[in-house]
């Protein structure tokens, strides 16, 4: 039924597709100026019309990926009427997002003509202004400072012990796990926590639930984006996905109505006391008569509605990359075990403070993010005309930074395919003390999971403490089988967030209880 709505949808698209561009083409035609001596970085050949869109493959970083190989490391795309310049190395990087980083410190403009109630309030694809430094300030000094970070490790270990009581009880009834869904579960009771208090998936049906919505709003937004491609006929949302982002938006924002005004009764009460969450905070800024940009309602929704997307799933599918590989690739399995055994011992769990003396780890951390980057692509746009590696960069042109495909560069990594955890070690001056290279990161711009400089990611702090957490304590605790003893499939599905294609199913075998300990 699914798949042929999809076939309805698409050959519907493609139909008023062709009819929108003729008329866009017949309108532009008219005003068409000549062209100048700009020199533009190399494009595959377009063809007449819808210029590259038919070179775009399922997986968009893929597909740049294999044209890059063509086209060198700076590509010109035209996608009707839209440029987008490709960046696939760590130099070209560098010189956009270090060397000339004000030209490109905005995000391109996605609107959804209305149909996305928190467009005007957003703060991840807000131009580079006074809005956006203020929130950026914020979230550094405030909301995410080292003490709200401190504060919510207990909020990590909590859910943690749930997720591991919950695989110990499927190794006790020798039952196969979908291990993703329990770290979406895990990632989505911590992002709401930390946000509002609230802690949304109880039960099974609770956190299938908020799984459903954020697939839903992935797909939807994906499929209303490719509305922009009719040009004009893209703002009537023919096929209604407008309309449901909208009606799944309003759906949230009533839901966070409701906790706002039980906060704000905590608020008069003074009841909260010094446990605040981002909430809390945002609430008491907004209330401040003094203060230097004023946040409205709207405001803190958005904000919070783009922390819940940016954060829980792109934080799930690091932990789901890193089990799966460390399931595939045994010997770098045992050896962080063996690390583990040697720094923490097996009389109590570990924790986040011993994270600094777990180099393995963290190698095998980066190492699952390098492979498989939750987020493939960071987006930029060119705020003023400039040069890069020679070639014309246009003001408005959009930029997209091919994360994934600079970070498995054959001549920057060797045997980039392979799970390498030791890539990212190196030995103390005595030769034995594995310690993590911290050159690898972002600096040298071969390494750029969380972006880089002003736009890089705020979270990553919080996605780390996490993500080291969580795969130490399971692979302190438990085996893993997997059907059949074959391998898991390590396959990428296409989306915004790149995940697994096929569902991390295993069997959890525990070696060492971790209710049991003190
Ligand atoms: C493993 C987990 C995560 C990965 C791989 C990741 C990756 C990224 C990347 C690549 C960007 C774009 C950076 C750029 O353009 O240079 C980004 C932006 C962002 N991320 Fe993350 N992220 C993760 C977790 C989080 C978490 C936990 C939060 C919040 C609690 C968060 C909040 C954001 C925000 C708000 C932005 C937009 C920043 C801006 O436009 O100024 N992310 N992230």
């Amino acid at each position: 039924m699914v798949f042929i709505s999809n076939i309805l949808f698409y050959s519907l698209f493609i139909t008023i597709w062709f009819v929108s561009i003729f008329l866009i083409r017949s309108n532009v035609k008219q005003r068409s100026i000549s062209k100048s001596q700009i020199q533009h970085p190399p494009s595959p050949p377009a063809l007449p019309v819808i210029g590259h869109l038919h070179l775009l493959g399922p997986s968009i970083a893929k597909t740049f990926q294999a044209l890059s190989a063509r086209y060198g490391p700076l590509m010109r795309l035209n996608i009707i009427l839209k440029n987008t310049i490709i960046v696939s190395d760590a130099a070209t990087a560098k010189e956009i997002l270090k060397d000339n980083e004000m030209s490109f410190a905005s995000r391109p403009d996605f609107r959804c003509s209305g149909y996305n109630i928190y467009e005007r309030y957003t703060f991840m694809f807000a131009e580079y202004g006074s809005y956006w430094r203020y929130m950026k300030k914020l979230f550094m000094s405030e909301l995410l400072s080292v003490s709200q970070v401190n504060y919510f490790a207990g909020i990590r270990r909590d859910e943690m012990m749930k997720l591991l009581e919950s695989l110990v009880s499927f190794s006790e009834k020798g039952k196969a796990c979908n291990l993703g869904m329990e770290l979406f579960r895990f990632t989505n009771n911590v992002t709401c926590r930390m946000l509002m208090s609230t802690r949304c998936s109880v039960s099974e049906d609770e956190s299938k639930k908020i799984w459903d919505l954020v697939k839903e709003v992935e797909e939807v937004s994906l499929k209303f984006s490719m509305g922009e491609l009719l040009g004009p006929l893209g703002k009537l949302d023919l096929f209604g996905h407008g309309r449901k982002m909208k009606a799944m938006l309003l759906s949230f924002d009533s839901m966070v109505e409701r906790i706002i005004a039980e906060h704000e009764k905590d608020m008069k009460s003074g009841r909260r006391g010094k446990n605040k969450d981002i909430l809390y905070l945002l609430l008491e800024i907004c209330m401040d008569e003094n203060a230097e940009v004023k946040l409205t309602r709207m405001h803190i929704k958005t904000f919070l509605w783009e922390l819940f997307m940016a954060g829980t799933e792109t934080t799930m599918v690091a932990m789901q990359w890193t089990i799966a590989e460390l399931i595939n690739n045994p010997k770098q399995f045992k050896i962080l075990r063996d690390e583990i055994n040697r720094v923490v011992g097996s009389k109590r769990l570990v924790q986040e403070s011993d994270i600094p003396n777990l180099p393995y780890l963290q190698g095998v951390v980066k190492e699952s993010m390098r492979l498989h980057p939750p987020a493939a692509l960071a987006l930029r746009r060119c705020d003023k005309d400039c040069k890069i590696n020679g070639y014309d960069i246009l003001a408005n042109e959009r930029i997209i930074i091919n994360v994934y495909s600079i970070m498995k560069d054959p001549n920057m990594w060797e045997n980039p395919l392979d799970f390498v955890p030791e890539r990212f070690m190196t030995k103390s001056q005595g030769g034995h003390i594995d310690q993590v290279d911290d050159t690898i990161k972002g600096q040298n711009f071969k390494n750029l999971p969380f972006g880089y400089g002003r736009r890089g990611c705020p979270g990553e702090n919080l996605a780390l403490a996490s993500t080291h957490e969580v795969i130490a304590t399971i692979v302190q605790c438990f085996d893993f089988e997997v059907e059949d003893g074959k391998e898991l499939n390590v396959e990428e599905k296409a989306g915004f967030t790149n995940g697994m294609s096929h569902p991390l199913i295993c069997y959890p075998i525990t070696h060492m209880n971790p209710l049991q300990l003190n």
